[in-house]
């Protein structure tokens, strides 16, 4: 089998992707924990199921290879060695101080076939499921309404956070909330244990089990083979970002900038995607309110300098200008979410209206309910894929958020 991980751009023709189809851990929601978990509403299962697989269909009719991430973690659990740890290191990602619990647990989850026992880790672990152990603690005895044990992932259909191909490696990222923090150890163990990966030794660029600040996957744009961009944003952190600069400086030499932009820290906001994707060699979307007054926005190119330890960074402050400058084109073409009207604009970019997911140059998949983008994208000679979204987009997030590639063609 060929080397499985290949990202030299945003709009390479996509040859295989990551989704997750959301289960169970969907009809965990309730309205008391919708803020902790990052939903704003519940989305009804059947049709939120439907909706993915619509999505799923479209992609492989293109003749992309769709992979689900329950399986892959499944492959990956191939001994009783490796699912044991994998089961306890997620209880202790999950909090489970008390021993008897923890034992507990570990008895339940283990005594599932694998397939089952990730579903139901994915799920999440009512309290309700298992034996309650003799109450021998003060704190036991007290009465706890929280209804979990494990606090459902329903966030997992973003298949773009948690992990991200660069190049010919990946970051498995340390991620920023805590209803998101486990979720990266899935592709971890992928990474490690699944035959398709764990054969090649493939370079982790920014690591969740030792790097100390966060980073997530819809703040990374690959925008060619030399430069990449990150978000500097309410899931990124600048030190994450320098710490990556510096590993992946080191680790190969394509790659030669980072371009770190700076995004407002709000929750419409989120991440770089939310706001800014490429569809083209020579096009990108973009929401305008990320632009301050005069168009002036924080952007700093990272390089290598002569002294390993230092970085060398300079400071830009148009959009623009820095993206003609590192992609080396005359005109750029950044195309509004909402066309930039003051209603179409913010409404559609809540429904991730700027967040396209590129399929190949100048083919990109949305939701079609943001239809004054997609038209807009189809008046720049944008060829538009519109899939179905009333229950995906309520966990705010749009088709690029929901795929992780692993291979694109070379543009
Ligand atoms: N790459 C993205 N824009 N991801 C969107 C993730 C949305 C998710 N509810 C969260 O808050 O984390």
């Amino acid at each position: 089998m060929e080397y499985p991980l290949h990202i030299t751009s945003e709009i390479g023709e996509l040859q295989t992707v990551i989704l997750h189809r959301p289960g169970q851990e969907v009809e965990n929601l309730t309205p008391e924990y919708l803020g902790r978990l990052l939903f704003d509403d519940i989305p009804y299962l059947p049709i939120i199921q439907k909706e993915h697989d619509y999505f799923a269909q479209t992609l492989r009719n293109r003749g992309v290879e769709v992979l689900y991430l329950t399986n892959l973690v499944t492959e990956s659990l191939h001994s009783p060695e490796i699912k044991k740890q994998f089961v306890q290191d997620i209880l202790k990602e999950s909090k489970i101080r008390d021993k008897s619990t923890f034992y507990n647990l570990q008895e339940y989850l283990l005594s599932l076939d694998t397939k089952e026992m990730v579903e139901k880790i994915m799920a999440g672990v009512r309290k309700s499921e298992i034996e309650p152990s003799k109450k021998i603690h003060l704190f036991e005895m007290l009465e706890d309404h929280y209804p979990f044990y494990l606090d459902p992932m329903p966030n997992l259909y973003f298949t773009r956070d948690p992990a991200a191909t660069i190049g010919n490696g990946v970051t498995i990222n340390r991620m920023m909330e805590k209803a998101r923090k486990r979720e990266s150890l899935f592709m971890y163990y992928v990474i490690k244990n699944h035959p398709r990966f764990s054969k090649y030794d493939i370079p982790i660029w920014s690591n969740r089990n030792n790097s100390e600040f966060p980073m997530e996957g819809g703040d990374e744009l690959v925008f060619s083979k030399d430069t990449v961009a990150i978000g500097i944003s309410a899931r990124t952190s600048a030190k994450a970002i320098e710490d990556f600069a510096f590993n992946i400086f080191k680790g190969q030499d394509e790659i030669k900038k980072i371009v770190a932009i700076e995004i407002p820290k709000s929750r419409a906001f989120m991440h770089l995607d939310t706001v800014f994707t490429m569809v083209d060699y020579d096009k990108f979307t973009i929401h305008p309110n990320i632009q301050g007054p005069g168009e002036n926005m924080n952007i700093f190119i990272l390089e290598k300098s002569k002294d390993e330890e230092i970085l060398k960074i300079t400071h830009k402050t148009n959009l623009l200008e820095t993206l003609k400058e590192v992609l080396g084109l005359k005109e750029i073409a950044l195309i509004s979410c909402g066309g930039g009207d003051i209603i179409a604009g913010p409404r559609e970019q809540w429904n991730d209206g700027s967040n396209t997911l590129a399929i190949a140059p100048g083919v990109v998949v949305t939701y079609e309910r943001n239809y004054v983008s997609n038209k807009l994208l189809r008046e720049y000679g944008i060829e538009v894929i519109e899939v179905l979204s009333s229950e995906l987009s309520r966990g705010r997030g749009g088709p690029r958020c929901m795929s992780m590639p692993l291979v694109r063609k070379e543009i």
